[in-house]
């Protein structure tokens, strides 16, 4: 499921942002930005925007909240991972995950054979205060979601630290200006090529 069209590809492509030579994978915690970020990323690159998240509510036809509810997280990770090969088989893309996805190493393998992976590292007090009006998210569902989120975060650091690329998001920045910088890691990976800073 495809976020841009082609007229909006085509002019991501003459404002001379750079051309993709790879899939780019954005990780990292909820509310990092990932789809965010990943949309504005594919605008100026003239590239698709994909989103495991959206591609699995879209096959379900269920909202995430819901799968988890009715199936169980294991049933909603064997759709992210089979999703997440599909979606690297295909053309360069910008690849937005879900904030669990590169827990497996199975997905991190492939990720990393396949594509330019890039964590969006974002420090607490910022991920909670984009997610804490939220109830789209099934793992904070619990009596004290600040903490659930406190755990997942010292939890999964250590593992998302295994990308090889990193942007750490600040508070004031705003989507665009995340954009840069990860246009700038991009283009010093050879991910993108002819970017001008
Ligand atoms: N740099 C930013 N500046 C301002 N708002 C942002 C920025 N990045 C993200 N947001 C906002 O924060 C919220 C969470 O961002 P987003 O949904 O992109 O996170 P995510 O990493 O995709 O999370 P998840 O893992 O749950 O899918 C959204 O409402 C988004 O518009
Ligand atoms: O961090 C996580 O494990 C998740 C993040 C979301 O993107 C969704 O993939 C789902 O809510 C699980
Ligand atoms: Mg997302």
């Amino acid at each position: 499921m495809g976020e841009t069209t082609p007229q909006s590809r085509e002019e991501g492509r003459r404002e001379g942002a750079g051309r993709l030579v790879r899939t780019v994978v954005l990780i990292g915690m909820m509310g990092a930005g990932k789809t965010a970020v990943g949309r504005a990323l594919a605008q100026r690159l003239g590239v698709e925007m994909r989103d495991s998240d959206a591609e699995i509510v879209a096959s379900a036809q269920l909202s995430i909240p819901e799968i988890f509810e009715r199936y169980g997280e294991p049933f909603f990770r064997e759709k992210e991972s089979a999703v997440i090969a599909r979606l690297l088989e295909g053309p360069p893309c910008v690849l937005s995950t879900g904030g669990g996805a590169w827990m497996s190493e199975a997905n991190r393998r492939l990720l990393t054979a396949r594509a330019a992976v890039l964590w969006l590292e974002a420090d607490l007090d910022l991920l909670w205060s984009r997610v804490r009006h939220k109830n789209t998210r099934p793992l904070l569902k619990t009596a004290n979601p600040k903490a659930t989120l406190t755990e997942l975060l010292a939890q999964r650091a250590p593992v998302y630290a295994l990308a090889p690329l990193k942007v750490h998001v600040e508070p004031g920045w705003s989507i665009d200006d995340t954009g840069d910088r990860v246009m700038a890691e991009l283009a010093r990976a050879g991910a993108v090529e002819g970017y001008a800073e």
